[in-house]
């Protein structure tokens, strides 16, 4: 069976992707979801022009002075007043600008006693000089936020200034995640010679935490096909996401367990090194990916399916990590048949490769920077030449 392309394998693993329900969420909880509508300003910032500095209020007609100290603006309490030829206001940072005057003198180039101020200094070199126009930032009805957009740190302050208490986001993804095999042990755990402590539940679980998720953790899981389908029956999530048991081998029983527990196997293999053996299908509304159990091949297929498709799950319009190039520090032989994500070290704007890239080390995983991305049948590369690359920094 040909393996399967890894774009076509994104596209199909999106088209069996659902979306979490709709819900109001307060601003904290809202962090790191998807918007699902979208944002508009339900004021204008600045609300009035506000001046940006500490200083005097003072129209610029009247340079270079001096003038009458007639009141204060500060932040939350405004001049009542307006300011006359040959008058100035005190103001603060964020304090509204006084009716009458159009520029703040920095109090640096002032100089003051009692109600008489002084220019000491070259002063507001034009009309609007320190002040924050109204409406500067954005203006009542703007859409500031689009559907599908993600709820970062900068978004969430531009949506409380605009006026929102709540936002509309997808609810988190309920995931649950298993591993497979005879040999494995939870870590930490006394140990045979051929036992392995489990490591890829943790890793997995990880790499996921920034997203909006309800994790499910299943443990480790045998390999018998009855307790595996038994358990694979009992979940109730949006995704299932198990390790190992993916592969051809008589103990890699993962496909039969998911498909005697109703799942429809969509796909099984593809293009890609590490992460061949992976699968991905649907039990009714729960979506089912089988990783491979090799960690490394659990790290690459996390980042290029399991991550988008929690993404897209709750609601994120563009799910995929965003591509990147470098140049290339040393020459790179031809590519196999896989598309290869190499383990690599961005050194100075440079990047290298890992000599040995076997997909059981994490050592060298841990000690990589990014994934050095070749397409299949890719011809050999030199030295200098730009190649694309993943962030996993
Ligand atoms: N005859 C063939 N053999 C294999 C093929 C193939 O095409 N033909 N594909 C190879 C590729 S590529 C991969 S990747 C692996 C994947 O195999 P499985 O998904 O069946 O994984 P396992 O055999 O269960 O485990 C592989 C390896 O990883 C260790 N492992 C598993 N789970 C964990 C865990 N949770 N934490 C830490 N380590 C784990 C496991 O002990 C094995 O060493 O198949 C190749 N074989
Ligand atoms: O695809 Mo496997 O993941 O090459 O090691």
């Amino acid at each position: 069976m040909a393996l399967l392309p890894i774009v076509e394998a994104q596209t199909r693993l999106l088209a069996l992707a659902g979306r979490t329900p709709v819900e109001r969420a307060a601003l904290a909880q809202a962090a790191g979801r998807w918007a699902a509508a979208p944002i508009v300003a339900r004021r204008t910032q600045p609300a009035s022009d506000l001046s940006a500095m500490d200083g005097y209020a003072i129209r610029f007609d009247d340079l270079p002075g001096p003038w009458k100290v007639i009141g204060e603006s500060a932040a939350g309490a405004a001049f009542p007043g307006s300011v006359a030829p040959g008058e100035a206001v005190r103001i603060f940072t964020g304090a509204p600008l006084p009716a009458g005057a159009d520029c703040v003198l920095v109090q640096e180039e002032a100089d003051r006693e009692g109600d008489a101020l002084h220019l000491q200094g070259d002063g507001p070199a034009h009309r609007g000089r320190n002040v924050r126009r109204r409406g500067l930032d954005f203006a009542e009805g703007d859409i500031l936020i689009a559907a599908g957009e993600r709820i970062t740190p900068a978004r969430l302050a531009l949506a409380a200034v605009a006026g929102h208490a709540e936002l509309a986001v997808h609810r988190p993804v309920r995931v649950a995640i298993a591993a497979t095999g005879d040999e494995l042990v939870p870590p930490g755990a006394r140990i045979g010679p051929a036992q392995l402590p489990e490591s890829n539940r943790a890793m997995l679980a990880a790499q996921i935490a920034d997203l909006p998720i309800e994790l499910i953790d299943l443990g480790i899981l045998p390999d018998r096909i009855d307790a595996l389908s038994q358990a694979f029956s009992a979940v109730d999530a949006d995704l299932l996401v198990t390790s190992g048991g993916a592969s051809v081998g008589d103990h890699d029983l993962v496909r039969p367990a998911l498909e005697a527990a109703g799942a429809v196997i969509d796909f099984w293999r593809i293009a890609l090194r590490p992460g061949k053996p992976m699968m991905a299908g649907r039990r009714d509304a729960m979506m089912v990916i089988g990783l491979p159990g090799n960690p490394v091949s659990v790290f690459v297929t996390t980042l290029l399916f399991v991550r988008p498709l929690i993404a897209a799950w709750a609601g994120a319009a563009d799910p995929f990590p965003p591509g990147q190039t470098a140049v290339l520090g040393e020459m790179l032989p031809a590519n196999g048949d896989r598309t290869d994500y190499l383990r690599a070290a961005l050194v100075d704007g440079k990047v290298f490769a890992s000599t040995v890239q076997d997909s059981s080390m994490l050592r060298t995983l841990a000690r990589s920077n990014c994934l050095i991305i070749r397409e299949p049948h890719a011809p050999p590369a030199e030295s200098g030449e730009m190649v694309e690359i993943l962030n996993i920094a």
